[in-house]
């Protein structure tokens, strides 16, 4: 796992490390903008193009300076520096880097409080105005300068993270932000950058890794934590020789109508091809075809309307509800029979979702260590409206711990919060995957998890890794749009043998 931090965590860590390498911290800041200059040239190869960087006057703008020089050496001849005086304070290491930048040939521009704004034509502008320091929104000049920058159909690569985003709370609404192409951002990715909001104000990002002490950062028990490959193929328990299909658990899923017996088959799918022993699925009697033609492995059990099916609860290991169930009073029925007599983790999705937004009395009986996976409209359908991401993060921590259950938010970057109040962005999967039935599949490959005795944490965060890995391999490759959702269920047995390898 990687901890995310909040920006005073970054500034204890920047502190720490500057005292226990020891380095100095003009030395860091020459270490930072170093790793920014070498992905740099890797992402912009073209040394005849002419770049400005735009430098605040704090450590930011140190950076930026540095960058400038960095970028010469580097043989990037047309590169030259604006300063935003827009304070009469400027930090140390922004002045020492003020003074070994007098010693090159670099243009350097001051722009002062006021003054109106210069013309901009260069190809690349880096910003380096605003970093982490952020405290408040801008204003003024700060705020005249970004919108005028934001005018300019030229590329821009922000410095850590562009002038006006604030790293982590909920960002205040109307605030200006620099619209940048690129950020390259220092040690670890900001966490408001795996939030949605971010979109408006940077395309993607890259991290480079200016050596904070790692130990420091495990020490500060972030409760933000990005999911790596390593944690995966940690977490994942090889097969044994004696083996056999009870090993691996019994997945009941209840989903399907008529008319949407695919997300049932989906659903049962995934949970099959992800490594269940044996998958039952409870579905309409008019879906019964479908299911035996197209997956003879599976098994039925029919619900007729009116008449509960007799299921024997104790016989699986998980139940997985809602895909494609409807939500008229015989599956609201069910749901609620499920949620009293069924004693284990529960994976609760879609309409079953539905349902409880509509009578929330009932979700208090969902057993314990359930999961549920809403998206971000069933979410607020669930637990009320949101103004923002961050507001939504905050209600998943008190939510999982007050109901004793894992909350699996579906997004670019997938989150879950768990009863312990920790939350778990996972980074795979990519916009090829935003197609029909996926949610139904996700739910399916964390059934079968928990139906192979993995814990409902680990399902949440091998599923959601799993689930983004398969839809990567399928897609990166050929660069495709689309892939589907019954195309993804098949292969992640291949996307699975990978990991354990
Ligand atoms: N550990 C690391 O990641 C390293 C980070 N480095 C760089 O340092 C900046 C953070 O620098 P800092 O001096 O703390 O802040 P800024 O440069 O972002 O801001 C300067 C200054 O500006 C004032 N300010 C804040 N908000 C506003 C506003 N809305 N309007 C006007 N002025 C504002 C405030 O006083 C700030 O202190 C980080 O992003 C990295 O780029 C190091 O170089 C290497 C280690
Ligand atoms: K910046």
């Amino acid at each position: 796992m990687i901890p995310l931090l909040i920006s005073s965590q970054i500034r204890e860590a920047d502190a720490f490390t500057i005292e226990q390498e020891p380095v100095t911290s003009v030395d860091l800041m020459e270490r930072a903008s170093k790793a920014f200059v070498d992905i740099f040239i890797k992402e912009f190869p073209d040394q005849d193009k002419s770049i400005v960087v735009y430098c605040g006057t704090g450590n930011n703008g140190g950076d930026g300076l540095a960058i400038a020089r960095l970028l010469k050496r580097a043989h990037y001849p047309k590169v030259s520096v604006k300063i935003a005086r827009f304070s009469d304070k400027a930090s140390p290491d922004f002045k020492a880097n003020l003074e070994k930048l007098k010693h090159t040939r670099i243009k350097l521009l001051e722009i002062n409080a006021g003054a109106p704004l210069q013309e901009e034509s260069s190809d690349i502008i880096i910003d380096a105005l605003l970093g982490t320091g952020l405290n408040k929104p801008l204003q003024g000049d700060y705020a005249r300068l970004v919108d005028a920058l934001n005018q300019l159909n030229s590329t821009i690569v922000a410095v850590d993270v562009p002038t006006g985003f604030f790293t982590d709370g909920a960002p205040p609404a109307g605030a200006t932000v620099l619209k940048t192409g690129l950020v390259i951002t220092f040690q670890q990715p900001k966490i408001n950058f795996l939030l949605p909001e971010s979109a408006s104000c940077m395309d993607r990002f890259k991290v480079a890794d200016i050596g904070l002490n790692k130990s420091f950062i495990e020490s500060l028990d972030s409760p933000y934590q990005l999911i790596s490959k390593k944690d995966i193929r940690q977490l994942l328990k090889p097969r044994k020789s004696f083996d056999h299909k009870g090993t691996y658990g019994h997945a009941l899923i209840i989903a399907g109508q008529q008319l949407t017996m695919g997300a049932a088959l989906l659903c049962s799918s995934a949970c099959a091809h992800t490594g269940a022993g044996l998958t039952t699925a409870c579905i309409p009697e008019s879906g019964l075809t479908a299911l035996n033609t197209t997956l003879a492995e599976v098994m039925a059990i029919v619900r007729d309307g009116k008449n509960q099916p007799e299921i024997k609860w104790e016989k699986f290991n998980v139940v997985a509800a809602g895909p494609g169930l409807g939500t008229d009073a015989d599956s609201l029925a069910l749901l609620e029979k499920a949620f009293k007599e069924f004693n284990k983790p529960m994976v609760v999705d879609a309409d079953a979702l539905n349902m409880l937004a509509q009578k929330p009395e009932v979700l208090k009986n969902i057993p314990k260590g359930s999961i549920i996976t809403p998206h971000m409209k069933e979410f607020d359908r669930l637990f009320g409206e949101h103004q923002s991401w961050w507001q939504r993060l905050e209600t998943m921590r008190q939510k999982a711990n007050e109901l004793g259950i894992y909350i699996l938010l579906k997004n670019r970057y997938t989150i879950t919060g768990t009863p312990s109040g920790k939350l778990y962005f996972n980074a795979t999967g990519n916009p090829a995957m935003a197609s029909g039935g996926m949610g139904d599949v996700l739910t399916g490959v964390i059934a079968s998890l928990l139906a192979q005795k993995y814990t409902s944490g680990e399902a949440c965060i091998i599923g959601a890794y799993l689930h983004g890995k398969t839809g990567d391999e399928l897609a990166m490759p050929h660069l495709l749009n689309t892939v589907l959702a019954g195309q993804l269920a098949k292969h992640i047995p291949v996307t699975l043998a990978k990991l354990m390898s």
